[in-house]
């Protein structure tokens, strides 16, 4: 990160071996050694910007349930995880270089995303690439964008058990997706939940990349940071000891970003690294860093003198020399199923994972872990999230309020008046009625009384043309007798409307 409050680190690379401690990567280092497939030899700052913006991201549509997703088996898709309010939809906003709620909706209460949302990104495939691709299905839609990215619903506070089955299904058994970035705060540092997560990611075996967030928000700086990353790495190393068999492909470089910060210039300057950290989950860079330092299969961890004697006698040399081969120096599931039962209760269907898992994601294989083990791994991670307390279902009411907000204005005033009058006539029948009565006899009074005065008002008309000769004009007369006329009818108009209302009063009352 940039600016001199903020340390300039744009990762934490992890060790092939655990001899060594992790170690800080500026944006410089991080980024001269990787570049574009589709632009090879060109500045990746650069490149990246036009992949992510060149086409403007768009949103694709939203899905809760697993098993209503559209089908897609030609868009490579990542997902973004992790604990609610982490900044998963910022982090989509900050890629697509759009503003806060431009695309992705933000919140700063937790729980606010609460489907899969599917974003595309990238230039749309050509017609040659399409035709090459092929399709399975006719009903698939064409792909609008080279990789999408999914929002999730976050785990942890105010999230849900249902959608914890949702999120392994996802991991486990959709075809394109490719990989998932997990966002840790950077702050708050990793939870229990996040390492269930990392569990069903490696029995999955999806290849994964580490993102913290927030990192502007670390009080500590560069410490702080280190020492949320060195958490990270130890609880990873905890569950690659345990569940895997070397098949689970994490990112060694644990990102640092803080792309939803308040202040834009600090928000801007690690969007380089959060595009990075996608682009290489779907596929799209090049690294040219030496070959030790990169992940492979091999997950580089030391083995402890007991995991050696474990270890089958046909596989030798050190770890180093096992991952240039390209085999696995990881002992054999005989060994294992041995070492398994010397591990505590908790964790002995984690270590049945280990030597279950399959070589390659998506192909069957006999070894794949049977549907009891992922239930254990489920377990753990679906107790991890809370069911709703009354307080969550209160707050999500409110959410849906704000969302699909009560249409009061769609009716008009009058309509409104009309439909309580009626429901008021439903509720006071015996009253409407009186005061129906009331209303149609005062109707009627008014009626008689307005077509009295309009015949008395004919009448007087007639009168004044009989007194007052055709033509003459009354008002710029000067006689004293035309104007004594006028006073006196006057007078005789305003005694017989006294009169008429007098009677009319008598009459009607
Ligand atoms: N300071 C700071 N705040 C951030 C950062 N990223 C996100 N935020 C804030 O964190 C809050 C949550 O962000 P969201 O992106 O909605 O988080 P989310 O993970 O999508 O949350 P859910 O959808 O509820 O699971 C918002 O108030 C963001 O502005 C960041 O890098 N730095
Ligand atoms: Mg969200």
């Amino acid at each position: 990160m940039t600016g001199a409050m903020y340390p300039n680190v744009a990762a934490f690379t992890v060790p092939e071996f655990r001899t060594s401690s992790i170690s800080g990567v500026t944006p410089d280092q991080l980024f001269k050694t990787s570049s574009l497939l589709s632009a090879p030899g060109q500045p990746l700052e650069e490149e990246l910007t036009k992949l992510y913006t060149d086409n403007p991201a768009a949103f694709i549509y939203a899905e809760s349930n697993f098993y209503t997703l559209k089908k897609n088996t030609r868009v490579p898709e990542v997902c973004i995880l992790g604990r609610s309010n982490v900044g998963k939809s910022s982090f989509v906003n900050a890629l697509a270089r759009r503003r806060n709620d431009a695309l992705a909706f933000v919140s700063s209460k937790a729980g606010k995303t609460r489907s899969m949302n599917m974003y595309g990104f990238g230039p749309a495939p050509t017609v040659k690439e399409l035709q090459a691709q092929g399709s399975k299905y006719k009903d698939e839609d064409i792909p609008t964008h080279t990789f999408h990215l999914v929002d999730m619903p976050g785990y942890g506070h105010a999230s849900q058990e249902e959608w914890g089955k949702n999120i392994a299904l996802y991991l486990s058994k959709r075809q394109a997706v490719k990989g998932a970035i997990v966002l840790i705060d950077a702050e708050v540092g990793p939870k229990d939940s996040d390492f269930h997560l990392l569990q069903l990611l490696s029995a999955a075996q999806l290849k994964t990349a580490i993102v913290l967030t927030k990192a502007d928000k670390v009080k500590k700086g560069w410490e702080g940071l280190y020492e949320t990353s060195k958490n990270v790495w130890q609880g990873i190393c905890a569950i690659e000891a345990r569940i895997t068999d070397g098949n689970w492909t994490w990112e060694k470089d644990i990102y640092v970003t803080a792309v939803g910060a308040r202040d834009t210039a600090v928000a801007r300057s690690t969007v380089t690294t959060a595009r990075l950290a996608v682009a290489r989950l779907a596929g799209l860079v090049k690294d040219e860093r030496p070959n030790v330092e990169r992940n492979t299969r091999w997950s580089g961890k030391m083995v402890s003198f007991d995991d050696l004697q474990l270890a089958p006698s046909t596989v030798g040399g050190s770890p180093k020399d096992s991952h240039n081969t390209g085999k696995s120096a990881r002992p054999t599931s005989e060994s294992w199923k041995a070492k398994a039962s010397e591990l505590d209760e908790g964790s002995r269907a984690h270590a049945c994972t280990f030597y279950s898992t399959v070589a390659q994601r998506g192909k069957s294989s006999p070894k794949q872990p049977t549907r009891a083990e992922l239930d254990v791994i489920l377990d753990n991670f679906i107790k991890t999230l809370k069911t709703d307390t009354p307080r969550d279902q209160a707050r999500r009411v409110q959410q849906e309020r704000e969302r699909h907000p009560p249409k009061i204005f769609k009716t008009s005033f009058k309509k409104q008046e009309k439909r309580r009058a009626l429901g008021l006539q439903k509720q006071f029948p015996e009253q409407t009625i009186r005061t129906r009565v009331v209303l149609d006899r005062r109707l009627e009074i008014e009626e008689r009384r307005r077509q009295a005065l309009d015949a008395r008002e004919a009448k007087s008309k007639t009168l004044i043309e009989s007194e007052w000769p055709a033509g003459e004009d009354v008002g710029s007369s000067k006689d004293a007798n035309h104007t004594m006329k006028v006073n006196e009818f006057d007078e005789a108009f305003a005694a017989s409307k006294g009169l008429a209302d007098d009677k009319e009063q008598e009459r009607y009352s």
